[in-house]
């Protein structure tokens, strides 16, 4: 602390809070401890009194919080995403567009770990909207030595914390099997909920055909739905045990590579993901998709609009948080289905 004019204080840091009373109008500090002082506030210093201040000594090894904070924004910040305004200690991460969340949960947690200074997040793989917050960061103390925010800033070498991945416009397929669709014996309201779903991130249908429990049909539809120049490819019906169910084999028969065939998730357990040779996802959809308000396929979609590949490791470790609980008011993404990792 250290006692200077107040004329010469401009870029000074405020020790403690000035309190302004004007009789019958306000009695409320001005400036808060950990002010910088600027140009403009000389006079209103000098309109309470303050000839002199009380102000951080300046001293090489420490930080201002605000200064701080701006060294933990940088080390989240990624594309696709702009700061709030730095106050007291605080910046806020903003994102640019629509996009997948993506959060390097090993190093914010080291991050988190070196005390004196905090970073929050949504939560990662999901669906953010632009203009949504991403994170907060907060610097604890009003200073911080410079040697603790290197060392952070060395967690971050590498990369930031967070990344956006800005959808992409799909073109997508739907393979529609059994008996009962091809043969008419009932109408197929399955394709209108992928579409419903799709819609929502400006996919297009190209492709769309129907056939019965035949895996070879199932397995040249795939192929030439690539060829047609389907990104995603959907097939509905047959997931499960029954002997009519082949559409598992027909997806493996195309020489994709199966990711997992089940997944732990309620609904959503008869889920299957492969990746063709080409990279194009070829997913089985089973029957809850098309009765459930949210399953695994809005756990999954979102990466797969982002191009996020999706691997076998993290399907298996949606168990925790893998239970829908159906509940009467869905908030679905904000609730903690699919929040496991
Ligand atoms: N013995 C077992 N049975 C079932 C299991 C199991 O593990 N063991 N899993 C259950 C789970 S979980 C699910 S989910 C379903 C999976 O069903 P599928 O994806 O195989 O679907 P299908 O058997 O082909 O059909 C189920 C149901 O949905 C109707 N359907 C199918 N496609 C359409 C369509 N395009 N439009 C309208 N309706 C459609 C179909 O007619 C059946 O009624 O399996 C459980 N069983
Ligand atoms: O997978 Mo069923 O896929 O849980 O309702």
């Amino acid at each position: 602390m250290k006692l200077m004019k107040t004329e010469d204080a401009v870029g000074q840091v405020l020790c403690h809070d000035i309190t302004q009373i004007i009789k019958g109008v306000t009695k409320d500090a001005v400036f808060r401890k950990g002010h910088i002082i600027t140009e403009e506030d000389i006079p209103v210093l000098l309109s309470v009194g303050k000839d002199n201040i009380y102000i951080w000594e300046k001293d090489d090894t420490m930080l201002h919080e605000n200064e701080a904070a701006q060294i933990l924004y940088d080390m989240c910040k990624n594309d696709h995403m702009h700061p709030s305004d730095v106050k007291e200690g605080k910046i806020e991460l903003i994102a640019d567009c629509d996009g997948l969340l993506k959060v390097d949960r090993e190093k914010l947690k080291k991050v988190n770990s070196l005390g004196e200074m905090m970073i929050a997040t949504r939560h990662g793989d999901t669906y953010v909207k632009k203009g949504d917050k991403l994170a907060g960061t907060r610097i604890i103390p009003l200073v911080i030595k410079k040697e603790k925010m290197e060392t952070a800033q060395a967690v971050c070498s590498d990369g930031p914390i967070l990344t956006l991945k800005p959808f992409h416009k799909k073109k997508f397929a739907v393979l529609t099997t059994g008996n009962e669709v091809y043969y008419h014996r009932i109408e197929d309201t399955f394709t209108p909920v992928i579409q419903e779903k799709l819609a929502e991130f400006g996919a297009e249908m190209i492709f769309h055909e129907v056939y019965d429990d035949d895996a070879s049909k199932i397995t040249d539809g795939c192929r030439r739905a690539m060829e047609a120049g389907a990104d995603l490819v959907f097939c509905t019906g047959g997931m499960s045990v029954d002997p009519d169910d082949k559409t598992p084999l027909a997806i493996k028969n195309t020489g994709a590579r199966i990711v997992s065939y089940g997944a732990p998730v309620l609904p959503g357990a008869m889920f299957l993901l492969a990746y063709a040779e080409n990279g194009t996802p070829i997913v089985g959809l089973p029957g809850c998709v098309m009765y459930s308000k949210r399953t695994i396929f809005d756990l999954v979609l979102p990466r797969l609009i982002a191009d996020d590949e999706v691997t076998a490791e993290e399907l298996a470790g949606l168990g925790e948080g893998g239970l829908c609980l159906n509940c009467k008011v869905c908030t679905f993404p904000n609730c903690g289905f699919g929040k496991g990792r």
